[in-house]
């Protein structure tokens, strides 16, 4: 079950949301994976399942009369606001002794999730599965989209210190460079580049996935964050945006790119995540179902649920 949780529960916490980026109907994303079942099948497989719905993001939203840019932030009030209360909610739910578990919803409520994941569990990891590196600054972003911005936040990258994030994200930061892993980039940007060189990130992008295969490489993503120590007793929170895959295995999703991991690199991860014993929560955001044919937002669900069943130990045997 985990050596870093008191019992076999998983909280899920449902995040209608897409205030992060600019297209509508990621915030249905959590409705259609609950609605698919996702509760039940953790269930059968042993997990005793914590779920009272979706979280009231309409209450916050009501706060907020007006959200104006800042610089080129898009909703930065409602942003922040939104992912506060997701930190509070992870944080307590990991306090329990549970496993968080966030449907999403854009990936900036990543920035709350990891923020409640280590307040908990000070030093935990994080693998972030993603086509983007989401290593943005406000001063870098180039669409001015939060999504693409969470981990310079939890890093506290220069240009991070700012309103409305400022109130609430730790100035001294509880994530540290060498503490985060990403598998699955492919589409860069030149701003987020120099971050990752600049602090010397570990990333392994589809290139090497194909030259190391997935087995290979997720061993390197375990070696790295465990300092290369055999133990391999660290804590691990893992974010999984679900353009990671291909497009031709998970289309609806807001920012598709072409040449992803393929419906069984995905797996692969999530099921050697599990093997660890050491996942303290995971993510999985950026389903979308209104975007393209209702076949395909059934498609994606679909492999939306079953990577979340791979990462709860779900295996074939
Ligand atoms: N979570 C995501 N899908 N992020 C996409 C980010 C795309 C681009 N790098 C940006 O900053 O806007
Ligand atoms: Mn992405
Ligand atoms: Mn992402």
């Amino acid at each position: 079950m985990g050596r870093f949780l008191k019992e076999k529960t998983v909280a899920i916490v449902g995040c209608p949301f897409s205030g992060g980026q600019r297209r509508t109907g990621v915030d249905t994303g959590p409705h259609a994976l609950v609605s698919a079942g996702l509760p039940k099948q953790l269930e059968e497989l042993g997990w005793k399942v914590e779920f009272n719905g979706h979280q009231k993001f309409e209450e916050i939203g009501k706060t907020i009369t007006s959200d104006a840019d800042i610089g080129v932030m898009k909703q930065p009030r409602l942003v922040s606001a939104v992912t506060k209360a997701v930190a509070d909610t992870v944080e307590k739910h990991a306090r329990a002794g549970h496993l968080p578990l966030t449907l999403g919803g854009d990936h900036s409520l990543a920035l709350g999730t990891v923020s409640g994941s280590l307040r908990v569990h000070s030093d935990a990891a994080l693998i972030w599965i993603d086509a983007h590196a989401d290593i943005n600054t406000p001063e870098t972003t180039e669409t001015g989209n939060l999504h693409g911005c969470p981990v310079s936040f939890l890093l506290g990258l220069p240009g991070t210190d700012v309103e409305p994030f400022n109130s609430w994200v730790p100035a001294k930061p509880l994530l540290r460079s060498d503490s985060l892993v990403y598998i699955g980039l492919r589409d860069i940007d030149a701003g987020e580049r120099k971050i990752l060189r600049d602090n010397n990130i570990k990333a392994f992008s589809m290139h090497h996935v194909d030259k190391y295969g997935i087995g290979k490489v997720v061993e390197m993503a375990l070696d790295h964050v465990n300092g290369n120590s055999s133990r391999r007793d660290r804590p691990v929170h893992l974010s999984f945006d679900v353009d990671a895959l291909d497009p031709t295995v998970a289309p609806s999703t807001g920012t598709p790119v072409r040449g992803g991991l393929t419906f069984r690199e995905g797996h692969y991860i999530c099921e050697a995540l599990y093997e660890t014993g050491c996942l303290v929560a995971v993510d999985l955001m950026e389903v979308n179902p209104s975007l393209l044919e209702d076949r395909d937002a059934q498609q994606t669900i679909a492999v939306g649920c079953s990577l979340v069943r791979a990462a709860m130990g779900e295996t074939l045997l």
